[in-house]
């Protein structure tokens, strides 16, 4: 979510299917987070036995070889469902703005997709993102599916937050779309990996703006025991309408387990003792979401390093918090 002027050009040269073999990829998660299995095989070579053919059965052989390699060009086309490697398409199937009276400059954007999926997206492993194409500028942008707001068979549907940036590439676009138009997307990737049972107490999600969706996919899947969201916005009408909707459903459907708190910039905004007290007892994995500026407000900036980014050094407010109370406590800027 940090960086709201990343953009991903396409390099298809560079994207040959062979060489992701996973069904998602994961990004900024340190790797001692993921299962490594390696195998040892011990094998000892054969002597090769050579096989003499007459020259009219060599011709056959290759030529069959030739004949079958042509059919299986046609028989193992690219995916059709959600994969991190190829955009599959989908249909847009409504686009409601957040409110419309103040008309707020936030939209959920609901997406099926043209082929039913075979298999529903990894939700408990972590957080998900999907890149979302702009084909006339051939470029691509990440964004957070929202939590499922049915509770029956997965159809593979997925919404979006998105707020229509002035001059943005990517949200222009979309904001310029009609339902029934169609979508590329690919993905998804893990931008967090949620800490096993029993790990943390809570998780304390500080979110900017459309950084809720992800608060909310966190909140709806994670096995933390208890979820609190501090929600900063600009304006009150951002939290209202659909977004409020969306908000009480999820926290009636898992009663208990999550709270979420407005804070309206021009009110004051989140305060040094907010997230003191957020902090509070037991152990605690934080998450901040937002806009750059947010991030580096709340837990100090990103850096890119070597074409990656990376979390960077703990700062703002999180580092005041812990430098004057101390917790036992993790921080993950996505
Ligand atoms: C993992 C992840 C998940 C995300 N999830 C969401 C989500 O759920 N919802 C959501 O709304 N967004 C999300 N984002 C952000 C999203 O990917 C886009 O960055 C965002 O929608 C803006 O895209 P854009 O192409 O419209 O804007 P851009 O064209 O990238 O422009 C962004 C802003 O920068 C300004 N700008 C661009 N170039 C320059 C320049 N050279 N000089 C000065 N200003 C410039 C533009 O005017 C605009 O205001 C996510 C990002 C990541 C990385």
């Amino acid at each position: 979510m940090a960086t709201f002027a990343l953009c991903t050009r396409f390099l298809p040269h560079l994207r040959h299917p062979g060489l992701y073999p996973r069904t998602y990829q994961f990004r900024n998660v340190p790797s001692i987070n993921r299962a490594q299995h390696t195998h040892t095989h011990t094998h000892t070579p054969r002597k090769p036995t050579r096989l003499k053919l007459p020259p009219i059965l060599s011709l056959f052989v290759a030529v069959s070889g030739l004949i079958y390699y042509a059919a299986t060009l046609h028989i193992s086309p690219q995916p059709k469902t959600l994969n991190p490697q190829t955009f599959t398409e989908y249909i847009l199937t409504s686009k409601t703005p957040v409110t419309t009276s103040p008309p707020s400059h936030t939209a959920i954007f609901s997406l099926r997709p043209v082929h039913h999926p075979s298999q529903p997206l990894p939700f408990s492993e972590g957080i998900l993102s999907v890149q979302i194409k702009q084909p006339q500028l051939q470029i691509a942008r990440s964004y957070t599916p929202l939590p499922s707001s049915t509770t029956g068979e997965d159809d593979g549907a997925l919404r979006f937050l998105v707020k229509r940036e002035p001059g943005g590439e990517m949200t222009g676009y979309l904001f310029s779309l009609g339902v029934e138009d169609r979508l590329f997307l690919r993905g998804p990737t893990v931008e967090y990996i949620f800490p096993p049972a029993g790990e943390v107490d809570k998780t304390l999600f500080i979110a900017g703006g459309t950084g809720i969706a992800p608060a909310l996919q966190l909140a709806a899947n994670s096995l933390a025991p208890e979820t609190e969201i501090l929600w900063a916005v600009r304006r009150r009408a951002e939290t209202e309408g659909v977004m409020a909707d969306e908000v009480e459903r999820l926290v009636r459907k898992i009663k208990g387990k999550v709270s979420v708190r407005v804070f309206v910039d021009a009110e004051g905004g989140i305060r040094i003792q907010d997230v003191e007290r957020g902090i509070e007892g037991g152990k605690v994995a934080v998450v901040v979401s937002g806009p750059e500026g947010f991030i580096k407000w709340v837990a100090g900036e990103k850096v890119w390093r070597g074409g990656r980014e990376e979390q960077g050094k703990l700062g703002g407010i999180i580092r005041k918090v812990l430098e004057r109370s101390g917790g036992e406590v993790t921080v993950f800027k996505l």
